[in-house]
């Protein structure tokens, strides 16, 4: 249930990013957000900064297996970054306003790029378990009936009342990330399309499974589309990819049944390309200070 304290201010927000770059001399430009299982990508940062998230004024803690809990900052072959190596959902009781707190402390630090992974459920027949799709946009099932991060009074500071959302997911950030891929060899495990966030912690019924496929997903999961809602609303670029970590049951007569330590399982599997994806990013992407 929505509690006023679960709302935070600009000078909430400014509060933690302060306190942290008091600890840090790290001013990250780009942030990192690592998906169930994926938390090795911060690992590959140098001289590292960590928080703990229950150190960090405000922050909630982590409570899901594969989410270490920690704030990385350090630099990524020269580039100075700040990892989540874990994420917050709101399965675990905290408000969206909550979960989604990160991306304004991101941007509170200077952050202008948030690159988000996570573990989904394949709906896509194309898919297999092992590909990594790149998200070209998003469908917020719980935000399409009221849960959408922005809802509450609205700080200009942060971003406009009504933000569009058509351009989420940057065109040049994707294209790039095919263009490496390619250099890498990876063609053969990179798919794009379209994420569909919904509540959990249960997985898909198959009836619903059908449904959200029907609806236009490729891939379905419980997170990211409301970080990128309110890293959008305060003018960041966004970079978002999705690892297929199961394929989602769409058939009465299959005997597959989804669980996180498949989804886990996968994440090592993938885990070393997935970093040499992210790191090669990193260092290609552009800023300019027009960017909004
Ligand atoms: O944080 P992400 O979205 O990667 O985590 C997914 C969704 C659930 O938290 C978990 C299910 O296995 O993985
Ligand atoms: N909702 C959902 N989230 C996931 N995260 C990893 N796999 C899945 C899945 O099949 N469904």
């Amino acid at each position: 249930m929505f509690q006023l304290k679960d709302f935070y201010s600009y000078d909430d927000c400014k509060g933690t990013a302060d306190w942290l770059m008091a600890q840090t001399a790290v001013r990250p430009t780009i942030g990192i957000v690592c998906g169930s299982g994926l938390g090795g990508l911060a690992d590959m940062l140098k001289d590292q900064v960590v928080f703990n998230y229950k150190d960090i004024p405000d922050f909630p803690e982590s409570t899901v297996h594969g989410h270490a809990g920690r704030l990385v900052f350090g630099t990524l072959k020269g580039r100075p970054c700040v990892c989540m190596q874990g994420r917050f959902h709101q399965y675990e009781g905290y408000s969206i306003q909550k979960i989604t707190l990160p991306m304004r402390i991101f941007k509170l630090l200077g952050v202008q790029t948030v690159i988000l992974t996570n573990a989904a459920g394949g709906l896509n027949e194309d898919f297999k378990v092992g590909d990594v799709m790149i998200i070209k946009d998003h469908i917020n099932m719980p935000g399409m009936v009221g849960f959408n991060p922005l809802v509450g009074s609205n700080d200009n500071r942060f971003g406009v009342r009504f933000p569009c959302m058509s351009d989420a997911y940057d065109k040049e950030l994707r294209q790039l990330a095919m263009n490496i891929a390619q250099e890498l060899g990876y063609e053969d495990f990179m798919k794009e399309g379209v994420y569909c966030v919904v509540g959990g912690p249960s997985f898909e019924t198959i009836a619903e499974s059908r449904l959200v496929h029907r609806l236009g997903a490729d891939a379905v999961g419980m997170s990211t589309a409301p970080e990128v809602i309110v890293a959008r609303h305060c003018g960041m670029r966004v970079f978002a990819l999705s690892l297929i970590t199961n394929q989602s049951v769409m058939d009465y007569d299959s005997e597959e049944k989804a669980n996180h330590e498949e989804v886990l399982q996968t994440g090592k599997h993938r885990a070393e390309q997935l970093e040499r994806l992210v790191s090669t990013m990193v260092t290609r992407i552009e800023h300019n200070n027009n960017y909004a």
